[in-house]
């Protein structure tokens, strides 16, 4: 009893090091890694954002480094429901910042609907995906993605076997235009006067994300990167899923980005004072749109730049 108790106060970051969980292991008793995922669920639920539906979800994956990922449900209030981010795709998107080379299992505190499912496709391997989830009890055991979603559909419908996935390296070409064009680009917004080490950080960001984005489907790699008032800079990378719509945004992938790194959606809200896009010029997929409404509801002192750059059809 008394053990339970410890282990439920327990508090984690949104990242475990290897050997921060060996260590952790140790001290709550656990003998092997996935049954560790599955005591640090409620810790997880405790970090997430539900400020509609206040139903926490936590998600904790072990990546094939030894490293832990944890993922959360983050809600915006004042946005329509499909800019929400579930636990699932935190833990990925919080994975693919971390360098992360594949996801093993992971242990999730409700079931995982049926868009998640479809968007782990893009991970290699994901038929062997080990799952657990806690609201199914004590006697719940770790069973493979392909056994909550049997007759996929995924990147092998779409893509050549060998083309690089979610986790594996992407190296987008991409050359932005020069600098009277991004000037022409950066339409609306005002500039509240962040410095121009910050715009150049932000821009190097967000192209450094647009460089990594997993855009396979649209070929319309994008990143996005946001600067909170001490001048730090989190970016993310477009995420696609072969079935579209579960696709990942790069802007809830900066999101997600900010959160991992501690930064608090919950409490004083977003506190971010510019962001950055970088999409190819006049193609199918833009996000500006989107990048626009996002920043009038979570963060309307924002200042936007958009970065083009000549759509290339070998971007990967
Ligand atoms: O697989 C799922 C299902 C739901 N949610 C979140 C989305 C929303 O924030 C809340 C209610 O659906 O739970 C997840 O994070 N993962
Ligand atoms: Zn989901």
């Amino acid at each position: 009893m008394e053990e339970k108790t410890a282990r439920s106060t327990v508090e984690i970051g949104f990242v475990i090091e290897a050997a921060a969980a060996a260590a952790m292991m140790k001290e709550l008793g656990v003998a092997a890694a996935p049954e560790l995922l599955a005591t640090l669920v409620p810790a997880a639920q405790r970090l997430a954002r539900p400020p509609i539906s206040n139903f926490p979800v936590g998600a904790v994956g072990l990546g094939t480094s030894g490293r832990i990922y944890v993922g959360v449900n983050v809600e915006f209030p004042g946005l329509p429901l499909h800019h929400s981010i579930h636990a699932e795709q935190f833990l990925v998107t919080n994975a693919a910042i971390h360098g992360e080379a594949g996801i093993r299992c992971i242990a999730v505190s409700s079931a995982p609907c049926g868009h998640c499912r479809q968007f782990l496709q893009e991970l290699r391997g994901a038929a062997e995906i080990q799952i657990l989830v806690t609201s199914d009890g004590p006697g719940s055991a770790f069973r493979p993605l392909c056994s909550f979603l049997p007759r996929p559909f995924g990147p092998p419908d779409l893509l050549h076997k060998d083309h690089p996935l979610l986790l594996e390296p992407h190296d987008n070409k991409i050359f932005l235009l020069d600098d009277e064009e991004e000037a022409e680009a950066a339409a609306g917004g005002t500039c509240n006067g962040i410095g121009g080490q910050v715009e150049a950080r932000l821009r190097a960001a967000a192209e450094g994300a647009a460089r990594a984005a997993h855009a396979p489907y649209s070929k319309c790699p994008a990143g996005f990167a946001v600067a909170d008032g001490k001048g730090r800079v989190y970016s993310g990378s477009y995420e696609e899923s072969a079935a579209y719509n579960p696709s990942l945004g790069p802007i809830q992938a900066a999101a997600v980005a900010y959160m991992a790194a501690g930064g608090d959606g919950s409490g004083k809200g977003y506190e971010f004072v510019a962001a950055a896009l970088v999409e190819a010029k006049g193609v199918a997929v833009s996000h500006e749109a989107t990048a626009r409404i996002f920043l009038a509801a979570v963060a309307p002192r924002a200042h936007l730049k958009v970065y083009r750059f000549q759509s290339s059809a070998d971007a990967a």
